[in-house]
Parts: structure tokens; C-alpha cells; sequence
């Protein structure tokens, strides 16, 4: 079957993401998992703390990957894709060191890499890369002999992507009363990292202030918002704003924060917006408690009418981008030259990070870049 020589060299797809905590005993173990060593003050663990009891202590995020699992081994069987799909965590069960175990004992020699976050940043690509290491280094003391580990292209500007992100906008859009449609203006919204850590993200060569991660959000919400823009006939006001913001307030974070930005936007006299999360893929706390708890209770406050807009999730159209982002990857290693489609101005990411990519405050091993311990 084509699909099965397809997705040579590769014997299996690994989803790589955070995780989270399944039920209330889990919260503060997983907290100190996340934060081991990242100097997040304790009154901030408190807080984050309240936000997953609010929900019973549960993640949406492990619901949120298991249907993402699901539909990603539908779509494999359906289109004759022979490749098993694992799931790994860095900061809760499932854990990535267990799943590579798991693969080691299936016998899986080849593993593509698929990380739940689209954009390059320490938090979102290179730390997910140094887990990796970790856990090839701690199979190796075990005496097993780890799969090589590569790790797909960033895919924030893939088409799958924005596509999926413009249609959740324009469904938005129709949310509102008709009144206020033309004018809402589309607030895009990612996670708030450290203006240190975002200046150094993506390849060292540079993308000047911000780094690879302000440009690639720029670029995707330009993006988006020009075709809700042609969708809809009206050119679309749009900006990015910043959310999850933590660590020490003396450390300066990416701003405004949307809350703050909402608070002025309702003072200059705008009526509605559309919030985006288009710095996520999926429903999880940021979003469920950051924006929908949060940010749309600032609004109600205010007066501001905002709706906020589906992350990609497990739309099939976004399943079928990750399809295809495997067996693009497939052909390059079998030495093709595929197709690299990419939307907006930088076009496709690198499939391999090079030497510094995102670097971290200290050095360490990452999987799947040029530099990589074998
Ligand atoms: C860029 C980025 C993404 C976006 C990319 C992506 O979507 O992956 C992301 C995602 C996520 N972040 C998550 C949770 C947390 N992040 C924290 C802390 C931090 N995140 C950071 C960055 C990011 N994080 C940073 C710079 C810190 C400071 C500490 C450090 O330098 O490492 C903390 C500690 C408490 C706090 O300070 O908030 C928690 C609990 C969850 C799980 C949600 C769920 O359970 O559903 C997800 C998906
Ligand atoms: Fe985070």
C-alpha cells in the first residue's frame, strides 16, 4: 500500500507534549515537576494551583492529547499510513522516558517527534529537545539501546494551521451580534515567556528583537487575520497580546497582557473583540482558565463584548496537516525533495535545529539538532 512505504524511514510517531494532573492529589507534585529548578515564586505555584483545583485538579490537556491520539491514528488507518502513534509527557504520566521504553521493547528503531506546541521558543521546542536527551541517556544506563529521535518542523505557519485557526475566527465572528461584526477587532493571544528568552529563540543567526517567536506569531496572525479579512470583505484591525505570564515580576515578560490591553481597548471606546489563542493548540488550562475564566470575565466587566476563538485541537483539517507533515519528513529522509508548504513571510521551518537554537540559560544535550549526541 503507498501509505505504508510512505512513512519510511519511520516505524513510529511519538506525541510529545507537557501534561498534567488527573485528579486533585496529582496538582502539586505536577507543579513541582514543571517548575523544578525554573524559580517560579511559591505564592505563584499557589495561584496556578487554585486555577487546576477550579477544575478538580484535572488538565483538560491529557483529555485534550487523547483525542488527539485518536484521531490521528483514524486518519493514519484511514489514508493507509502504517505508523503507530505513542504518547509521551514531560511533566506527568504518561512520561516520555516510560513511552521510550515502551517503544525500545516494541522494537522501534526510527521515531518522528510530534510536540504539542507550534511556535519556537525555549519552553515550546528546546526543552522538549533536552527531555529527549535526558531520556535517551537514562535508556542507555539501562542498558538498552534508545530509537533515533527526530523531531517534526516547527508548524505554526503550515496551511493546515492557519487555515483552521482563520475558520474558527470567521465562526467567532458569527457569534456576535451582526452590529457589532465589521468592527470587532481580532486580539491574538500567546504565552508570555521572558523578552530574554524570546530574544534568543529560534536559530542564532537571528530575527532581532523578540526573536523567532515574535516574528513567527506576527507572521501567523497576519496571516490569519488577512483572510478573515477577505472571507469577509472587511479589513480586520488585529494585534497580539500576551497571556500565562509568571515567573518574577522584576524579570521583564512579552506585554501588554490581555487583560490590561482589554482595559484600554474598552476605554478608547471598542465594543467587541475576538480573542485568538493562536499561540496554542489545544483547549488546555491557559486557555480554559486564563482566557475563558479570565480574560472574558475582565471583559464582561468592562462591558466589552468578546467571544474567544477554537484552537485547532483535533479539527480534521489540522490532523491532515500533521499527516502531512510526517510523510513530508519521510520523503526528506529517504532523500526526496517534497513539497514545503508554508504560509505567510519566513517560510518552512528547518527539520533539523541548528547549533543554539533557542537556547536555554544553561547548556545543555537536546535531541534532534545538528549537534546532537548520537
Ligand atoms: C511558551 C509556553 C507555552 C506555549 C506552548 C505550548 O502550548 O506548549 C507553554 C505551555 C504550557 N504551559 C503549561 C503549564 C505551565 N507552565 C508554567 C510555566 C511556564 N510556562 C512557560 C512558557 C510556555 N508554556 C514559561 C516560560 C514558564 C515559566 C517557567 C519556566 O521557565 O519554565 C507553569 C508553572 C506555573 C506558572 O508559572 O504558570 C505551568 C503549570 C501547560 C499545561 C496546561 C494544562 O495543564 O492544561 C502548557 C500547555
Ligand atoms: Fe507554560
Amino acid at each position: 500500500m503507498e501509505g505504508v512505504l510512505a512513512a519510511q524511514p519511520y516505524d513510529a510517531l511519538l506525541l510529545l507534549s507537557f501534561g498534567g494532573p488527573e485528579g486533585p492529589d496529582d496538582v502539586l507534585p505536577f507543579l513541582e515537576n514543571v517548575t523544578r529548578g525554573r524559580g517560579i515564586p511559591r505564592e505563584r505555584l499557589a495561584e496556578v494551583g487554585a486555577h487546576y483545583h477550579l477544575f478538580g485538579g484535572v488538565s483538560p490537556i491529557n483529555e485534550q492529547n487523547r483525542a488527539l491520539l485518536t484521531a490521528l491514528r483514524d486518519d493514519f488507518a484511514e489514508r493507509g499510513v502504517d505508523l503507530p502513534v505513542y504518547w509521551g509527557n514531560r511533566n506527568w504520566a504518561p512520561y516520555l522516558t516510560d513511552t521510550l521504553r515502551e517503544l525500545v521493547a516494541d522494537g522501534r528503531r526510527r521515531v518522528l517527534t510530534l510536540v504539542t506546541s507550534a511556535y519556537a521558543s525555549y519552553s515550546g521546542c528546546r526543552q522538549y529537545r533536552e527531555d529527549l536527551a535526558e531520556a535517551l541517556t537514562t535508556l542507555r544506563s539501562e542498558g538498552l539501546e534508545p530509537p533515533r529521535v527526530d523531531k517534526l518542523r516547527l508548524y505554526y505557519n503550515h496551511p493546515g494551521f492557519l487555515e483552521t485557526v482563520a475558520e474558527g475566527v470567521l465562526e467567532s465572528l458569527a457569534r456576535l451580534p451582526a452590529a457589532e461584526r465589521a468592527d470587532a477587532r481580532l486580539v491574538f493571544t500567546t504565552h508570555s515567556i521572558p523578552n530574554s528568552a524570546a530574544d534568543v529563540s529560534g536559530p542564532p543567526a537571528g530575527h532581532g528583537a523578540g526573536g523567532a517567536y515574535l516574528a513567527q506569531h506576527l507572521d501567523a496572525a497576519r496571516v490569519v487575520a488577512e483572510r478573515v479579512g477577505e472571507a469577509t470583505g472587511v479589513p480586520r484591525e488585529w494585534e497580539l497580546v500576551y497571556q500565562s505570564r509568571s515567573g518574577s515580576p522584576r524579570v521583564p515578560w512579552l506585554e501588554p497582557d490581555v487583560n490590561d490591553r482589554l482595559r484600554e481597548l474598552a476605554a478608547q471606546g471598542r465594543r467587541a473583540v475576538v480573542l485568538v489563542p493562536v499561540g496554542f493548540v489545544s483547549d488546555h488550562m491557559e486557555v480554559r482558565f486564563d482566557l475563558d475564566t479570565e480574560a472574558l470575565a475582565t471583559a464582561e466587566e468592562l462591558g466589552l463584548l468578546a467571544v474567544r476563538s477554537p484552537t485547532v485541537g483535533a479539527h480534521p483539517r489540522f490532523v491532515a496537516a500533521l499527516r502531512e507533515l510526517v510523510l513530508e519528513r519521510a520523503a526528506t529522509e529517504r532523500g526526496e525533495r517534497p513539497e514545503r508548504p508554508a504560509l505567510g513571510g519566513l517560510g518552512a521551518s528547518h527539520d533539523v535545529c541548528p547549533v543554539g537554537c533557542c537556547a536555554g540559560r544553561v547548556a545543555k544535550p537536546a535531541a534532534a539538532g545538528v549537534d546532537s549526541p548520537a
